[in-house]
C-alpha cells in the first residue's frame, strides 16, 4: 500500500508532448515526485503499446519509491498487467467513453484507485459513485493549454459535489495562481499538467503548489 495519504493535494498528469522521451518523462516525474505529490497520472493518448508498457512500468517502479500511486489513463488491461507484475498501488482513470466502471472495479477489487470523469455533471458522479469510483474528477475549470476543447464547469459544482463523500479532483488550467480558489471551492486533489510539467523545474512548481495549499489551509483554520 502507498505510505501517503492520495486524497488531498497535488495529482500531476504526464503529457507525450511535453515529455517526449523516456529520459524526460522519468526525469520530470521524479522531480514531481520529490516536490510532494499525492497522486501521478500517466496518460499517454498513443497506440505505441510496446512505449505504454515500457513507461508505465517505469512509473510504477518510481511511484512505488516514493510511496505515491500510479494512475494510469483509459486502459484497465494495462492497469491489470502491471498489477499482476506486483505494482499493487496502480489505479486506473476512467473518462466517460472509456469503458464501464462497473466491470473495471470488478475486475480490480475493492482497493484499487479507480478515477472518474464527471465533466460538470453531477449526475454522471452520482453513476459513477454508485458503480463504485474512489474519486470524482470535475472539470475544465480554467482555460486549458493541454485540453482547450474539454467542456466548461463553474466551480460552484464543487461544492455540491461533496454530497457523495468522495475526494473531489479539479482539472483544467489549475495552476499556482488558481489552486487555492479551486480548492477553497472544495476540491480536495488539484490535477494539472501543464502546471508541472510545462516548466522546467517540477520539483519546484510542485513544492510551491503545495505552500500554496497550507498557507490556504492555515488561514482557514486561523478562521474557526
Ligand atoms: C484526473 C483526471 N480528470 C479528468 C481526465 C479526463 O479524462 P477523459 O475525459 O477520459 O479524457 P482523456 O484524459 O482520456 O483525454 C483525466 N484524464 N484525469
Ligand atoms: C486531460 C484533461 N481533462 C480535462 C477535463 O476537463 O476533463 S482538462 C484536461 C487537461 C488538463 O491539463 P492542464 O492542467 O494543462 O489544463
Ligand atoms: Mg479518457
Amino acid at each position: 500500500m502507498s505510505a501517503n495519504d492520495w486524497t488531498r493535494g497535488i495529482y500531476a498528469i504526464t503529457d507525450a508532448v511535453l515529455l517526449p522521451d523516456d529520459a524526460q518523462l522519468l526525469g520530470a516525474c521524479e522531480a514531481a515526485l520529490r516536490g510532494g505529490l499525492a497522486l501521478l497520472q500517466y496518460r499517454d493518448k498513443s497506440t505505441d503499446d510496446v512505449r505504454r508498457w515500457r513507461q508505465a512500468r517505469a512509473l510504477a517502479a518510481l511511484c512505488t519509491e516514493h510511496g505515491v500511486p500510479l494512475i494510469v489513463n483509459d486502459d484497465l488491461a494495462l492497469v491489470r498487467r502491471l498489477r499482476v507484475e506486483g505494482f499493487n498501488d496502480v489505479g486506473l482513470h476512467l473518462g466517460q467513453r472509456d469503458g464501464s466502471l462497473r466491470e473495471a472495479r470488478e475486475r480490480l477489487g475493492p482497493d484499487a484507485i479507480i478515477g472518474a470523469t464527471c465533466h460538470a455533471r453531477l449526475d454522471f458522479a452520482a453513476r459513477a459513485a454508485a458503480d463504485g469510483a474512489s474519486y470524482l474528477a470535475f472539470g475544465r475549470f480554467f482555460v486549458s493549454r493541454t485540453k482547450p476543447e474539454a467542456p466548461p464547469a463553474s466551480l460552484e459544482l464543487l461544492a455540491r459535489a461533496g454530497r457523495f463523500g468522495l475526494p473531489r479532483v479539479a482539472i483544467g488550467g489549475i495552476d499556482s495562481d488558481n489552486a487555492s480558489t479551486a480548492h477553497a471551492a472544495g476540491a480536495e486533489l488539484l490535477a494539472m499538467v501543464h502546471a508541472v510539467f510545462g516548466g522546467k523545474d517540477p520539483e519546484a512548481c510542485v513544492r510551491e503548489l503545495n505552500l500554496c495549499l497550507k498557507r490556504h489551509a492555515a488561514k482557514f483554520i486561523h478562521r474557526i
